[in-house]
């Protein structure tokens, strides 16, 4: 099977099996901020009426305003579009990674995050594994 159409099936194989999704975009890329909107829309098509929660983070805030091509108010307004938390962070300098978990975690805790929680089984969750699409 060609290698694109491989990773194709493992993304949604695993968003068929999350329950959780941090959704990241780097904000030196306006290219990453449509893919995390593409993604965003296949968790939604793919999930359809499944509990799933989501965390929007935009990544590399180290780099700074030089190089940025997404403002935070662009990130802000598509996480309040899609009614989740919103982060701005660095992985690398570690900046707002473990506040983006913990919310994340609390939120499918908590087991209300607004969208698609109505038919609220869970039991398409996958088995607490971490899946990186
Ligand atoms: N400055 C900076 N660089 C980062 C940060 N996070 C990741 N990187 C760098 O960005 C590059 C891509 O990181 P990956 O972890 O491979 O991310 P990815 O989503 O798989 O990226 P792609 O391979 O481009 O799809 C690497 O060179 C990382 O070192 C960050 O917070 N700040």
């Amino acid at each position: 099977m060609p290698k694109k159409i491989q990773t194709q099936n493992l993304k949604t194989k695993g968003i068929k099996q999350g329950l959780a999704f941090i959704i990241v975009y780097s904000i030196d890329s306006d290219l990453s901020f449509k893919g995390a909107q593409d993604i965003y829309s296949k968790i939604q098509l793919i999930k359809d009426d499944k509990e799933y929660h989501v965390v929007l983070f935009a990544n590399k805030l180290d780099l700074g305003d030089a190089r940025r091509e997404v403002q935070t108010q662009q990130g802000k307004d598509l996480a309040k579009s899609w009614n989740v938390p919103f982060f701005e962070g660095s992985a690398l300098t570690s900046t707002n990674i473990i506040e983006a978990f913990e919310t994340i975690v609390r939120s499918c805790r908590n087991g209300k995050q607004g969208q698609n929680t109505s038919n609220n089984s869970g039991k398409d969750a996958g088995s607490g594994c971490c899946l990186i699409l």
